[in-house]
């Protein structure tokens, strides 16, 4: 049996060598082929620790979380949640853990019912689990509808009758409702209009500070993860290139990738760092990658040696980062 204290020091999300393939057509006509969206992939998430995913569209950071939710089931590689392998387990237990674990997406509108009441909708996950009466449920509704800064008394609107900003409120309310511990934030603001942005990012930093979540924050938007998250997972072709504390990358991103991406976010660049030119060139397909190292088609400081193997994520730095890169000692 394990104690509290090693409870505490196990991560409440660890996946260890995930891998995530899907079938699909090349094109309207083309050959059915195997993309690899997910490859290979270690990532923990500790208790009221924030970890942000970040890459590319297409890089795999949607399927990581779908994954480390069990929404998903991986190809290979295992996903433990608390301690507990999550494929090894079924019926009343998962259903018990997946209370604990919650999903936002990026379209609220999309995830909401446009017939039903949002009250009835944030009510649903605690009547499925049998967490609240219905009347209990009614007014725990009204409890999490003031806690996204919302008005109780909308309860018995329909989603249309709110704003963008207000819906993914809502949308926050209704994974909140079943107590999780685990949240997966998937790209939660950009469909929103940048001046509101900032309001649900700032929401979601409240709740998570105030509930002690554990969030994976997955965005293209570099400066929305620096201020939100602890680490920081970067993603290139499915795999995770480089990690570690998010001040440390942001300050120095190490991995030739990295260092691009960043360079992309130009108010996150030191001036005349000459170290960091923006992404060149395509991204390849995801279902016929280079050898060795998936980012050396684009790679400024590619050798011959870039494409014999795929480079494995080792620490450097003495920063508690980890980096996948056979040149990132000798490329300072
Ligand atoms: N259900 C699916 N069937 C086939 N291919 C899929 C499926 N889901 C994802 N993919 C492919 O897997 C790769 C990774 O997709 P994923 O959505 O995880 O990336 P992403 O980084 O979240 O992208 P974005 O930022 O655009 O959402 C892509 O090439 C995508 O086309």
């Amino acid at each position: 049996m394990t104690s509290a204290a090693d409870s505490c020091r196990t991560p409440l999300v660890e996946a260890e060598g995930v891998s995530r393939a899907f079938r699909a057509r090349q094109g309207l006509l083309g050959r059915r082929r195997d993309i690899l969206a997910v490859r290979e992939v270690d990532l923990t998430v500790a208790r009221r620790e924030a970890v942000g995913v970040v890459g590319e569209s297409g890089c795999g950071k949607s399927t990581l979380g779908r994954l480390l939710l069990h929404l998903l089931k991986p190809t290979a590689g295992t996903v433990r949640f608390d301690g507990r392998t999550l494929a090894e387990i079924g019926g009343d237990r998962l259903r018990t853990l997946r209370r604990r674990m919650q999903l936002i997406f990026q379209d609220p509108y999309g995830s909401l019912d446009p017939r039903r009441t949002v009250g009835d909708q944030i009510a649903d996950g605690m009547l499925i689990h049998g967490l609240a009466t219905p009347a209990e449920a009614r007014e725990r509704v009204a409890g999490l509808l003031s806690q996204v800064g919302l008005d109780p008394a909308h309860a018995a609107r329909l989603p249309h009758e709110f704003s963008g900003g207000q819906r993914q409120r809502v949308a926050i309310a209704r994974a909140l409702a079943t107590g999780p511990d685990f949240v997966v934030a998937d790209e939660p603001v950009s469909a929103l209009d940048v001046s509101i942005q900032a309001q649900v990012v700032n929401l979601l930093a409240d709740l998570r500070e105030s509930l002690g979540l554990a969030l994976v924050f997955i965005s293209h938007d570099l400066h929305v993860v620096r201020h939100l998250c602890d680490r920081v997972a970067v993603m290139y072709l499915g795999r995770v290139v480089e990690t570690g504390p998010a001040a440390a990358i942001f300050a120095a991103p190490a991995h030739p990738y990295t260092r691009a991406l960043l360079a992309a976010t130009p108010s996150l660049v030191r001036r005349r760092d000459s170290s960091r030119a923006p992404l060149a060139g395509e991204l390849p397909s995801p279902s016929d990658p280079p050898s060795g190292c998936g980012f050396r088609t684009r790679c400024p400081f590619a050798t011959t040696a870039c494409a014999e193997a795929v480079p494995p994520l080792e620490a450097f730095g003495g920063d508690g980062r980890q980096v996948a890169c056979v040149r990132v000692a000798e490329i300072g």
